[in-house]
């Protein structure tokens, strides 16, 4: 099967700082991966580098989104993804409804989708659907930002910090989601400071350490500070 998400080799320097060194990555359909790392590893710059936001004279490597490759196909490949940054990005002044017709209308996205049932599934209380999004909390836009990405029956999902500024109930709805998400087979690439919530609803844990991404295991039973600081020094 075709994977959702797959580099090879991606490379990437800023003023001659390799941040990213020959990185690989492969992520099926249904899989949940997330991204660990120190601040400034470059887990957002990997995320930029998915979303086609780095020039080539920066970076090197191929990055095939469903199959479509990024660099050839840049437009058909950016239609099969869908990314909820760490601040949601909604129009204040629209309401949850809107901000989805207004989405899915620039991406040339026919309108079929039941905006309402995604709406319903992303957990937006309905009273609020036709309230500006100005008024509503981090947790509230992300929802709309998820319903969006399921109006638009994207294969691809990509989370930048998703859980942070979020309440305990919040990030358990959040983590829920991701879980529904991952169940209607999208692929899903998360980056977290969050490790308990990446352990909850991750397939894969992978630190991003020295610009490559390796596997890690964590023992919840054994979870503490110390020992993810040690995680995250490479001394685990
Ligand atoms: N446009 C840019 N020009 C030059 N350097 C950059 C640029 N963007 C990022 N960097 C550098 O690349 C490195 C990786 O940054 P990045 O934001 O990807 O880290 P991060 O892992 O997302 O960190 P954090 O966990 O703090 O969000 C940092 O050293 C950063 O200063």
């Amino acid at each position: 099967m075709t994977a959702l998400l797959s580099i090879q080799q991606l490379s990437l320097r800023f003023a001659g700082r390799e941040i990213l060194k020959q990185l690989d990555l492969s992520l099926p359909a249904g899989e949940v991966v997330s991204v660990l790392g120190s601040n400034g590893a470059g887990k957002s710059t990997l995320l930029k580098s998915i979303l086609g936001l780095h020039t080539a004279a920066h970076q090197t490597g191929t990055i095939q989104i469903a199959g479509v490759d990024l660099e050839q196909a840049r437009h058909q490949a950016l239609s099969q993804l869908a990314y909820v940054p760490e601040q949601p990005a909604v129009y204040g002044h629209l309401s949850a409804l809107e901000n989805i017709r207004y989405f899915l209308s620039l991406g040339a996205i026919s309108q079929t989708a039941d905006i309402a049932s995604c709406l319903t599934m992303a957990g937006l209380p309905e009273q609020s659907w036709h309230r500006p999004c100005s008024e509503y909390s981090k947790g509230m836009k992300q929802k709309v930002m998820l319903a969006f990405a399921l109006a638009k029956q994207a294969k691809l999902l990509l989370l930048d910090e998703p859980n942070s500024g979020l309440d305990p109930q919040a990030t358990e709805e959040l983590n829920q989601l991701i879980v529904q998400c991952k169940a209607r087979g999208m692929g899903i690439l998360v980056v977290t400071h969050d490790v308990l919530s990446a352990m909850a609803f991750s397939d894969r844990l992978l630190m991003l350490a020295n610009g490559q991404l390796q596997p890690v295991v964590i023992d919840q039973s054994s979870l503490t500070l110390d020992s993810l600081k040690r995680l995250y020094q490479g001394q685990a």
